[in-house]
Order: structure tokens, then C-alpha cells, then sequence
């Protein structure tokens, strides 16, 4: 587990070290440098043109140390483009060394040079040391023209510590260094797991240039990093039987959409749910009792007693006009998941000021469905919750929300994003494209209901069903590539036996 922290927090280790534990400033940069070059070096040849992008910060010093130790080891194919009016003295001291050493470098004023777009464009690695922890407000001036640049360029993009451009408070619509990989220092940051920056950061290396462990440790962080890999479950004893692994009311489905709760039906099986029991309306009936064998299909009716169920999954394909229904489901306190049109229903109710009381309650909204969710609470002030927020407004208002709902909510992108299941948000790295596939997410809702099922507790049924998720998706696409829901739901009960310990 990776904490994230923003770069406040960083920069606040990072003064600590020297402060009180006396380390000196160049020292944590030497030895940043040389990790950095140490993680990279074995990929880069000798013969490709190295550009650093050297603003006049630390980030700056970072990336000059760097050059040096490349020249060291005879990648004299480099150039050092230089920029900024304030030098750090640290970022000083590195521009005399690599003067002294004769490094070919360029000095940039406010115009780029045919010399630099010539670098750029020949480039085979460009490592972007503009700015990093530093960095306030949007990318201005030359800073901005260069990273425009870099991005064209066919080469390898390295950003040391943070690309260039992102920042806590600053929105991932801002231009910013688009890189390929990312050497970050001390500890990952929270500003690469907004939804719409992860995939900018690439391949992400933490390297610590020796900051002390006991201000790692007591760091306050903004989320937390789980790799679903590493997410265990119980194991069911081996006297369970279909009526103590739980019974799953899943109420959803309509004329215009009956594909979504059977693909949740089978998923709930899949992830050890014992008995399963669809509610649906009139026109799926026959389909659903028909094509499912294992689960019991019943017509959704206004008196439909839910008592019996240890959990319900409500609005995969459920459609519109639901509400009044979903405030009755509510009024059984019974565990619950909400996905799909069952979250739209319970945004309406939420702008007609209703809250209804309900019992535990998890909640599992795509960006969009999120965005509805939050814009019924606190209105326009959400309309860009996940598009053209900051991370730090996007990590606190979905952690607000959930407060505020008094459910987790699990938030489905490319990433996974938990809140309320512990005081930080939880993060999952999905980045798999080959589950962002049609009924993906009612798998999810059909796994999370069985968990709930088979009474595991709210909070740890959100970490462990979006692992079984994403671990199933891996897996699938391990071994075949791309795939549809139904083929992601012969590797469900796979993954979940793989977590089982
Ligand atoms: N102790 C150490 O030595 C260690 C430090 N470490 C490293 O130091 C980094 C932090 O260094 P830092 O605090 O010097 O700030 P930094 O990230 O270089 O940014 C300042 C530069 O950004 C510029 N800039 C700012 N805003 C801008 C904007 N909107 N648009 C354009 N430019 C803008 C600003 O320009 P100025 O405003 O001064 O003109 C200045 O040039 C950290 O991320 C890590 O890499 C680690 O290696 C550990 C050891
Ligand atoms: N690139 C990706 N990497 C990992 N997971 C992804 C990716 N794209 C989508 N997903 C996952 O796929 C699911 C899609 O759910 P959703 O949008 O509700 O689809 P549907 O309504 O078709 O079921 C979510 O769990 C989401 O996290």
C-alpha cells in the first residue's frame, strides 16, 4: 500500500529532512539524481539524444544531476536546456558542476530556439525537470511553450518527480508534461491519481532519495494506493451451503434493457453468493427465467416483501421513474448496492430533498453517474466534480459526498476510487482498457452484492469486490486480450479463488 500525498506535504518532508534531521539539501539531491539514473539508465542506449528540461528549482537541480551521471557513463549525446530567473541555490550549485564538466547547454530566455525544437524534435529521451513539488499555478511563459514542444516529441518522456504542469490545485485540463514514465520522490503523489491524469504520468517509479523513514511514515496523506493483487478474502469454511452464503435480491431490469441484471445474477454466483433471486419487470421475465436457470426470477411488484434477503443489488437496467419504489427498498435497512438507474432514481429524490433513511448502503457511480449524484447535493459547484476540477477538489468532494450520503461510494474510471471506507481515499489502479467494456459494472454491482451477501462488512466488501474486478479483468485479458462481459464472468470465480486465504 502506497500512500499519496500532495505536494505540500511533500515539500513540507523535504524542508523536515534538512531542518530538523540535518541533512543537507544537495545531498538529497545527489543521491535523487543517481537513483533516478540508476532506474533508467539500463533502457537507454548510448547513442540516443538525451534533452533535459532544467527549470531553476530543485526539479531543475534533480535533472542537471542526472545529465551529469549519464555524461559520466559516456552518454555524451545530451544537451541541457536551462530556464528560469530565480535560481535555488542547490539548482545553483548544479549549473556550476555541469559548466565546469563542459556539458553542452542552453541557456532559454522567453523564445524558444531553432536550436531547442531541433533538440527536441531529435530527441530520444527528454527528462523533464521544470518543475516539480514547486510548481504554483498553471504552466506560464516558456515553461508552457517547452512542455507543448516536449509532448510532440516522439521521444521517451522521463518527469522527475512530478510532470511538469500537474499539481493538487491545479486542473489536469491545464497543459502539462505527458509522460511516459515518472520518477517520483519520497512518496507518490495525489495529483497523478485524478481521474483524468493517471494515464499522463505513465509508468510510475517511487525512489526515495533518502528521506527519513519516520517522516514517510507519519506523513498526513490524501488517499491510499491498494494493489488489488494484494487484497485477500476469508475463505468460506467448507461446511458453507447455498443458504449461509447468502441470499441476493437483485432488483433491476426493463423492456429496453435485460441484459445488465443477469450478467449481476451470474457475477453474484461467481463471487459466492448461494442463492440469487431477480426481480424484474414483466417483459424480462421470460427471458431472464428462461436463459438463467440457477437464479429465481419473480415480476417486480409494489409488495414485494424483501425481508428474507441478506442483501439487495438495486438498478442495473432498471430504467426510469423508480423512485418511489427505491424509497420503499430503503425503508428495509437492508444492506444495499445502488448502481446504475438505481443511482439516477436516488439523485432525483435527493433534488427533490428527499433522504430517505436507509440501512448500510454502497454506491457504485461511473464519472457521470457521480457527477448526477453530487450536482443533487450540492449543485452547480459539482458540474465538473471528475472533468475540469483539481485533484484536491476532486479527492475532497467525493469524500464530502460520501460523508454527506452516509454510504461508500465506489468510483468507477480507468482508476478505481473508494471513499468512506477509511478516512483517506482509496485508489485502484485499473488501467486494464479491456474491462471498459458494455456490463463491466454490473459485474461489479452483481460481485459487491454477494460480498454484502455473504455478510462481510461495507467497507472492506468495497475493497475486496473492486479487487475481484479488476483481478478478473487482469486475468481475462492475460489470457485472452480483449473480451466481452459474459467471457469476463468465467474468470470472476478464478480471481476470487485466487484471493481466498
Ligand atoms: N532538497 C532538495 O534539494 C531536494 C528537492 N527535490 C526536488 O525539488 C523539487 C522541489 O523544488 P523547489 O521547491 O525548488 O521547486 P520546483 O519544483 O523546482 O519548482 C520551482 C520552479 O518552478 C517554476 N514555476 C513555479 N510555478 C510555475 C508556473 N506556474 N509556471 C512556470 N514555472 C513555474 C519556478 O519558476 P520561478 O517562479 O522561480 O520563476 C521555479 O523555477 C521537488 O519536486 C524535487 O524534484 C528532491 O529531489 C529531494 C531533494
Ligand atoms: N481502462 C480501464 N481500466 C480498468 N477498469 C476499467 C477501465 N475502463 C472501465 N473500467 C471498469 O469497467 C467498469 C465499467 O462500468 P460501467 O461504466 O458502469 O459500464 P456498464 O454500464 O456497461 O456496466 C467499471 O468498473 C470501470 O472501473
Amino acid at each position: 500500500m502506497d500512500q499519496l500525498v500532495s505536494s505540500a506535504a511533500m515539500a513540507t518532508i523535504d524542508s523536515d529532512a534538512q531542518l530538523q534531521y540535518k541533512i543537507p539539501g544537495l545531498s538529497l539531491m545527489e543521491t535523487a539524481g543517481f537513483k533516478i539514473w540508476a532506474s533508467l539508465a539500463a533502457e537507454i542506449h548510448k547513442e540516443q539524444h538525451l534533452v533535459f528540461l532544467c527549470g531553476g528549482g530543485n526539479n531543475g537541480g534533480d535533472a542537471l544531476v542526472v545529465a551529469r551521471l549519464a555524461f559520466d557513463q559516456g552518454y555524451v549525446n545530451q544537451v541541457c536546456i536551462l530556464i528560469g530567473n530565480h535560481i535555488s541555490p542547490s539548482c545553483a550549485v548544479q549549473r556550476e558542476i555541469i559548466q565546469a564538466y563542459g556539458l553542452p547547454s542552453i541557456m532559454l530566455g522567453d523564445e524558444i530556439s531553432p536550436q531547442v525544437t531541433r533538440a527536441l524534435l531529435d530527441a530520444g529521451v527528454v527528462f523533464d525537470g521544470i518543475a516539480g513539488t514547486g510548481l504554483k499555478g498553471p504552466l506560464q511563459g516558456i515553461s508552457k511553450t517547452l512542455v507543448a514542444l516536449a509532448n510532440k516529441s516522439k521521444a521517451l518522456r522521463v518527469a522527475i518527480d512530478i510532470p511538469s504542469g500537474l499539481g493538487d490545485m491545479i486542473s489536469p485540463d491545464e497543459i502539462h508534461f505527458l509522460a511516459d514514465r515518472t520518477c517520483t520522490l519520497g512518496l507518490s503523489k495525489a495529483a497523478f491519481y485524478h481521474p483524468l491524469s493517471r494515464n499522463d504520468c505513465g509508468q510510475i517509479e517511487i525512489l526515495n532519495p533518502s528521506f527519513p523513514a519516520r517522516l514517510l511514515e507519519n506523513v498526513q496523506a490524501e488517499g491510499k494506493l491498494i494493489d488489488p493483487k494484494e487484497v485477500k478474502m476469508h475463505a468460506l469454511s467448507s461446511a458453507a451451503f447455498k443458504n449461509s452464503r447468502g441470499h441476493v435480491a437483485i432488483i433491476g431490469g426493463s423492456k429496453s434493457y435485460t441484459g445488465a441484471v443477469r450478467l449481476s445474477a451470474r457475477a453474484a454466483f461467481s463471487s459466492r453468493a448461494g442463492l440469487v433471486t431477480l426481480f424484474c419487470d414483466q417483459e424480462v421475465f421470460q427471458l431472464a427465467a428462461t436463459e438463467s436457470p440457477s437464479v429465481m426470477v419473480k415480476t417486480l411488484s409494489e409488495n414485494d416483501d424483501f425481508s428474507p434477503f441478506n442483501a439487495l443489488l438495486v438498478g442495473p437496467g432498471w430504467g426510469k421513474g423508480r423512485e418511489s419504489l427505491l424509497e420503499k427498498l430503503f425503508l428495509t435497512k437492508k444492506p444495499m448496492v445502488l448502481d446504475a438507474d438505481g443511482i439516477k432514481a436516488y439523485a432525483n429524490l435527493l433534488k427533490d430533498k428527499k433522504r430517505p433513511p436507509h440501512g448500510p448502503l454502497l454506491l457504485t457511480p461511473h464519472l457521470g453517474e457521480l457527477r448526477e449524484l453530487a450536482f443533487s447535493v450540492f449543485g452547480d459547484q459539482a458540474l465538473s466534480l471528475g472533468k475540469q476540477d483539481t485533484p484536491e477538489a476532486f479527492f475532497s468532494m467525493t469524500r464530502k459526498l460520501s460523508r454527506e450520503l452516509d454510504a461508500i461510494l465506489i468510483m468507477k474510471s480507468s482508476l478505481v476510487h473508494i471513499a468512506g471506507a477509511a478516512d483517506q481515499l482509496i485508489v485502484m489502479e485499473g488501467l486494464n482498457p479491456s474491462l471498459g467494456v458494455a456490463g463491466s459494472g454490473d459485474i461489479l454491482s452483481g460481485i459487491i452484492a454477494a460480498l454484502l451477501g455473504n455478510g462481510i462488512e461495507l467497507a472492506q466488501t468495497a475493497v475486496i469486490g473492486s479487487a475481484i474486478h479488476q483481478n478478473a479483468g487482469r486475468l481475462a485479458h492475460e489470457e485472452l486480450g480483449y473480451y466481452d462481459s459474459e467471457t469476463l464472468l468465467g474468470f470472476i470465480g478464478k480471481a476470487v479463488g485466487e484471493m481466498e486465504q
